[in-house]
């Protein structure tokens, strides 16, 4: 089977609104999902990323806004073309694992024989090769969610929607399965995923969306969000270092004996801090990069 890729295409999401009666669940939400990333969707519960995704999908009607795939909006083909693991889950639990994926393989138009390879590589991939005739509700939930991965994987999709993929696996399936889509957006493919995992988030995603009440918070590449971030120092002297505390244009974050983390909140402050601090023998002052768990908070108070 060839792969579908191009691996210039993006997911646009164009001020997508979403109502359920008087509240409005998802309110012109716009991002970017670009090929051969992993984008990250994070927000708290009830914060839109399901609603989003299933806008996205087409599984729910879109009140305003659009989405387009490859600068088009988006169509049903396009999104038959998609791979997508919803929150509900969509796998028979009676039926035997192989015989479901070959099902679904066939339903995406492969051949039984390639369904059947393509299946089986990703299950032996997820440590399930001596599972493939078990049903699906024989397996423990993370190993499901495997399989529920591996159906969305199975067609070598054009881009990926997947919410929760990685929810109540072990470090190990995380790391398979992390191993897995970095190859897809090595192939060019645009990976959309959310996740309350916020360390996993870090360590995975190229791009970074965050959502809260329904609107976007902050959307950019790691990095970008990072310099957006804020600005803390980590400065240390000789002696206690509450001095700070009376240092006019400092922001006192935390003080422990000797270092304190601040912010400055004028920029003339920065240098008079420094001599100040050289004065009481300075031992360092480095800028703290601010971890994705910061930024995400900042983000949506
Ligand atoms: N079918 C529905 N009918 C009514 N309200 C809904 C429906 N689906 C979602 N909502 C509401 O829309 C809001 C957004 O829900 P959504 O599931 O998109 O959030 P989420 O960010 O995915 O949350 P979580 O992290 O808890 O899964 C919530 O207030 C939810 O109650």
């Amino acid at each position: 089977m060839t792969t579908a890729t191009s691996g210039t295409k993006r997911i646009e999401v164009d001020s997508l609104t979403r109502r359920f009666g008087q509240s409005t669940a998802v309110d012109a939400v716009s991002f970017t999902v670009e090929p051969g990333r992993m984008t990250g969707f994070v927000g708290g519960n009830g914060a839109g990323k399901t609603t989003t995704m299933r806008m996205i999908m087409g599984v729910l009607g879109i009140h305003e806004g659009e989405v387009r795939w490859d600068g088009r909006p988006i169509g049903l083909r396009d999104r038959a073309s998609f791979g997508y693991m919803p929150e509900e889950r969509g796998l028979y639990p009676k039926q035997p694992v192989l015989d479901q994926l070959i099902y679904l393989g066939q339903l995406r138009g492969m051949t039984r024989k390639d369904a059947s390879n393509e299946a089986t590589a990703l299950l032996e991939r997820f440590d399930l090769g001596g599972r493939l005739k078990d049903k699906l509700e024989s397996l423990s939930l993370g190993n499901q969610q495997r399989v529920q991965v591996a159906a969305a994987l199975l067609h070598r999709p054009t881009a990926l929607i997947l919410d929760e993929p990685f929810s109540g696996l072990d470090p190990a399936a995380v790391d398979s399965m992390v191993g897995l889509l970095r190859e897809r957006t090595r192939d060019g493919v645009p990976v959309l995923f959310s996740s309350h995992q916020l360390d996993l988030v870090d360590r995975l995603c190229d791009s970074l969306v965050v959502l809260a009440h329904g609107t976007v918070r902050a959307a950019g590449t790691s990095d970008e969000l990072r310099a957006r971030g804020p600005r803390r120092h980590r400065l240390t002297t000789d002696g206690d270092a509450g001095w700070l505390r009376g240092q006019p244009g400092v922001d006192v974050i935390d003080v422990a004996g000797n270092s304190a983390v601040i912010e400055f909140t004028a920029d003339s402050a920065r240098e008079q801090t420094v001599r100040a601090a050289v004065d009481r023998g300075l031992r360092e002052f480095s800028p703290i990069v601010p971890t994705l768990s910061e930024i995400f908070r900042e983000a949506v108070q």
